[in-house]
């Protein structure tokens, strides 16, 4: 490791035979970080001046990172808090003994700890991959650093989802450990459900609204409130540098009336959208907010529009209102945007490449820039096609490799192809890679399952999942629509609502492959123009009889779906979160007549 810092540092690559001794994430890490000119001699953070940390973010993390101080006294570790800058705000000591370590290179609030100014470290690599890190010893770049092992983790405002702060623990170099990470992100969390619990009731009211446009509009759509901006990271990205203040200051003259020139707004972001529709939303009378479409101006226009389009060319702009995947997509979005390898995996047929597609787009990577390489593809006299492939194409120097189904490859072409995307050359341009995999493929053996790990840790930096569509039944009618419009050429079809309740009651094993081929299977035969339940093939037919659920039952089954998804399927720990005992979360199973052991998780 010693050795390919010191070549990298020196000669600005590092030999092949080297690279591999240095971990993936902290390797594009380095590279980024000598890319950005970081001051890496400096002996200790810089320091950046007065912070003025924000009361909420210091309201939600006070308690936890104070508790968890308390009890970590004795390990000697430290936890700092900073902000989306890299800004460092607080730190809680618990041991007096390493706080000369900590105040040597200046570790506390105000100072720089971001990877422009200091290299890799736990807390600036977060910043900019958006994702989780640990740091040991000599991964640091800078020797000032070298006597830490730092495990960061991002926190995300809770409803704007953007990147609020990173909370990191510092320990002495040799006492670093895998399990910190679990630690740290748990806390994390904890701060973030404080966030939401402070959040006012205005800005939940706001984000309520947001999320029920863009399940219904085409056009990008932010939700701009006095202190809040609610956006996907298109809108975000291109409003950058426009004044928020300024932005809500006409926003709210529109919304009032007040202000009738949509024009006016559109200068604000110097021509790259226009504002088209401005939709007030009041509470008790009182304009708190408003829902805002743009049209994007020609230039920036995403290739394919914003419809669902002919796949594989779809958008971001996925059907879809479900926090889930409304998370998701942001996060894939942020990952693709910054150029962090990604992996999307998810059960077949959820949309994983489709969502590939459309972040590589909304990065501005021109379709004729992605190579995509399907290890589900054939092989041909004994030489493994995927691996050639992938040769071959980085050989070509491209601006993106889109690798699919890397579940399907055997242990020897998993192995190359990690050795391929570990050994690129610190100098040349790198490409970005998304890769996806399919989770619920056969067992493999051990010694694949070891290879395999190997490459989805290489392209795996950034993780996103893609949920079931039976854990997002409130996707399904948007989606059914969507899919609807395609496939009906000029006929003037719909679905009765007795037909979408069934749709929405079916488990979709195969996801929105399987809810594609029924709808075009249904196209096929029905007479219309009303689709009714009657036409669905008869085993959807049946889902209809479960008994109508109120608004709250919806949202009460969405809640305990998403918990035990993002669990796992634990029911334990799904109880937990949504705060009941596990036998009221399995008398609600019930009682939703959900078999828990097999259904839907
Ligand atoms: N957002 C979407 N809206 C509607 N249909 C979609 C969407 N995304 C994908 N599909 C449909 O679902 C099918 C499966 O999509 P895709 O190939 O992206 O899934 P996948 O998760 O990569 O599948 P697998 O892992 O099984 O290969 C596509 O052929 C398309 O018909």
């Amino acid at each position: 490791m010693d050795a390919a810092r010191e070549h990298l540092l020196a000669d600005g690559v590092i030999p092949r035979h080297l690279e591999r001794q240095v971990r993936p994430q902290v390797l594009q890490s380095w590279k980024r970080s000598l890319r950005s000119g970081a001051q890496l001699a400096n002996p200790a953070l810089t320091f950046k001046g007065e912070h003025h940390a924000r009361a909420a973010l210091r309201l939600a993390a006070d308690p936890v990172l104070s508790r968890l101080a308390e009890q970590l006294a004795g390990l000697e570790a430290g936890i700092l808090l900073a902000d989306h800058e890299a800004t460092l705000v607080h730190r809680w000591m618990p041991d007096r003994s390493v706080v000369p370590m900590f105040d040597r290179i200046n570790a506390n609030a105000g100072f720089d700890n971001s990877e422009e100014s200091i290299g890799t470290n736990g807390c600036g690599s977060v910043i900019e991959t958006g994702v989780s890190i640990q740091v040991s010893g000599p991964e640091h770049l800078a020797d000032a650093l070298r006597p830490f092992t730092c495990v960061g983790v991002p926190v995300h405002h809770p409803i704007t989802r953007r990147l609020e702060a990173v909370v990191t623990l510092s320990c002495r170099a040799t006492s670093g450990n895998p399990l910190l990470t679990p630690l740290m992100t748990s806390t994390a969390q904890e701060v973030e459900s404080r966030l939401l619990a402070q959040a006012t009731t205005s800005e939940r009211q706001l984000l309520d609204a947001y999320l029920v446009a863009i399940g219904s509009r085409r056009a990008p759509t932010a939700a701009i409130g006095q202190d809040i901006f609610i956006a996907g990271p298109k809108v975000t990205d291109l409003l950058e540098g426009v004044d928020r203040a300024l932005l809500w200051e006409h926003v709210r003259g529109v919304a009032l009336g007040s202000v009738s020139d949509l024009g006016a707004l559109g200068q604000l972001t110097e021509g790259r959208f226009r504002i088209v529709r401005c939709q007030p939303v009041d509470r008790d009378g009182t304009v708190i907010g408003a829902l805002v479409e743009f049209e994007v101006a020609r230039a920036e226009r995403e290739p394919r529009g914003l419809d669902v389009g002919p796949l594989p060319r779809p958008t971001v702009s996925l059907p879809g209102q479900s926090p889930a995947v409304v998370t998701a997509i942001a996060h894939a979005t942020r990952l693709a945007a910054r150029g962090v390898p990604m992996l999307i995996d998810g059960e077949p047929g959820v949309g994983k490449f489709a969502l590939a597609r459309a972040v590589l787009a909304a990065a501005q990577v021109a379709d004729d820039d992605v190579v995509v390489i399907d290890a589900a593809e054939g092989w041909t006299d004994g030489t493994p096609p995927f691996v050639s492939r992938l040769r071959a194409a980085l050989a070509g120097e491209p601006g993106a490799l889109l690798l699919r189904h890397l579940e399907q490859l055997s242990s020897e072409s998993a192995a190359a192809a990690a050795s391929l995307l570990e050994t690129d050359d610190a100098a040349a341009p790198a490409p970005r890679i998304v890769a996806t995999l399919t989770t619920t493929a056969a067992a493999r053996d051990d010694d694949a399952g070891f290879a395999l790990r190997r490459l989805v840790d290489t392209v795996g930096v950034g993780r996103v999942t893609v949920p079931p569509l039976r854990d997002r039944q409130e996707d399904i009618g948007p989606t059914a629509a969507a899919l609807l419009d395609k496939h009906r050429g000029e006929r003037p079809l719909r679905f009765s609502s007795a037909a979408l309740r069934c749709l929405m009651r079916a488990p979709w094993p195969g996801n929105l492959r399987q809810l594609e081929a029924t709808i075009r299977g249904v196209v096929s035969t029905c007479i219309g123009p009303e689709i009714g339940a009657d036409a669905l093939p008869v085993e959807l037919q049946g889902s209809s009889r479960r008994r109508e659920l109120t608004a709250i039952e919806e949202l009460e089954l969405g809640a305990i779906l998403t918990a035990l998804r993002q669990h796992d399927g634990n029911k334990v720990a799904a109880a937990q979160a949504i705060g009941i005992s596990r036998s009221t979360l399995y008398r609600k199973l019930q009682a939703y007549r959900l078999d828990p052991d097999t259904q839907y998780f």
